[in-house]
């Protein structure tokens, strides 16, 4: 039996958790759960699965983790305020299925360095495939990753297209039905910057051997290329509940999670380069992944600040990248990296970013 901790167990993720669990009661035991603010469906939750153990707010969620004994937290809150329950869940020992990949990213060589082998499994469905892929080889035999992209809502636009787009069609993803933040960055492309760099960190693969390709189905989930010319691919029908069970409980798999690909009807997947031009979210994540230290942070917190000032209708979608890339030329790395120099960096680039949506 897995005691599992879900933290943001009211978004996303954390419901598709627990429809897992719900599924699976003899090999899963939540004992943990926390929220942001949603304070009624936490409690219908915790009644629900008799979990005596709930926390609201990030300060709350590390308390609860160094609390709280388990097998594994599933890190399911949204932005880089899940770092401290990251850290939290590393340092107390703890498997952590790493929906939150804003934590690793921002908190990169400091999350890294306190996570022993196989520690961090990730929940990310591209990083989930290219986990599985990985079983295939080994490091040397690895030549390349490849992450898909749906390319969002936008796809095939050009960039004047994209001057007038609404957050109502930002909000359309194509394939998934996930939470506001994750689901504008796919429209930008700042999802898969952000996983560029979470799958440099996860794997130990340099910038140059990981692209992007974009396959508008989601069904093929990520690849990886070996030495020999082979690809294995991890394919699936969009489901996160998939992911989400195998970070429950790696290696193993959990039955009848979702349902299978049907090879009885006609389909096709199809697979095109990216549009730089147009999306320029990537590349500018390949540098900020090169220059490390608090670049990341900086990036990703800039993000946050210009996806929400897109929403509140303060900028327009093509200000999001172009505000993040801004604050990202006027960085200066300042020392080691560090708790306190991540914060300082994090509270300058928020600071920067809504001088740059005010003007
Ligand atoms: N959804 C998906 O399919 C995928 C998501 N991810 C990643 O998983 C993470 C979660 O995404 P998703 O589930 O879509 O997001 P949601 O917005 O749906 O859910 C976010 C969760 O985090 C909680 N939360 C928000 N702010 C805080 C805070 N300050 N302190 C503590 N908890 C907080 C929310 O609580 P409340 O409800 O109370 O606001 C909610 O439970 C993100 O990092 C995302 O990139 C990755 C791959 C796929
Ligand atoms: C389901 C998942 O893992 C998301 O992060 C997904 O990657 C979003 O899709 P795109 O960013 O490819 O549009
Ligand atoms: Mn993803």
């Amino acid at each position: 039996m897995q005691r599992v901790i879900i933290l943001g167990s009211t978004g996303s993720i954390g419901t598709q958790a627990l429809d897992v669990i719900k599924a699976n009661p003899t090999r899963f035991d939540v004992v943990g759960l926390s929220a942001g603010r949603n304070r009624d469906l936490l409690d219908e939750q915790a009644a629900e699965f008799q979990v005596e153990n709930t926390a609201l707010g990030a300060d709350e969620a590390e308390q609860l983790v160094r609390d709280v004994d388990a097998d594994v937290v599933l890190n399911g809150i949204t932005g880089s305020v899940g770092l401290g329950p990251t850290l939290a869940a590393l340092k107390a020992g703890r498997t952590l299925a790493l929906a939150n990949k804003e934590s690793l990213i921002v908190g990169g060589d400091l999350v890294k360095s306190l996570a022993a082998p196989g520690q961090i499994v990730p929940v990310d469905s591209e990083h989930s495939a290219i986990a599985q892929a990985l079983r295939s080889g080994t490091q040397a035999e690895v030549r390349r990753l490849v992450l898909t992209a749906s390319g969002g809502p936008f796809r095939g636009r050009s960039r004047d297209q994209l001057t007038q787009v609404t957050p109502a069609e930002a909000l359309a993803h194509p394939t998934w039905a996930m939470g506001m933040v994750v689901t504008t960055n796919s429209a930008t492309l700042v999802n898969k910057g952000l996983e560029v760099i979470e799958a440099h960190l996860l794997f130990d693969v340099e910038y140059d051997r990981i692209d992007v390709v974009v396959h508008p189905q989601s069904i093929v989930h990520s690849m990886v290329e070996f030495i020999d010319g082979s690809t294995i691919a991890q394919a699936s029908p969009p489901d996160m509940r998939l992911p989400i069970s195998l970070g429950l409980d790696w290696p193993h798999r959990v039955g009848a999670v979702g349902k299978p690909l049907d090879w009885t009807t006609a389909q096709s997947w199809t697979f095109e380069p990216l549009d730089e031009g147009a999306f320029p979210a990537v590349q500018l994540a390949k540098l900020v992944g090169r220059a490390g230290g608090t670049y990341p942070a900086v990036f990703n917190a800039a993000n946050e600040q210009a996806v929400a000032a897109f929403h509140a209708g303060r900028i327009g979608f093509l200000d999001i990248v172009d505000t993040v890339q801004r604050v990202v030329e006027s960085h200066e790395l300042d020392g080691q990296l560090s708790l306190e120099s991540l914060a300082a960096a994090e509270t300058w680039a928020r600071a920067a970013a809504d001088r740059l949506i005010a003007g």
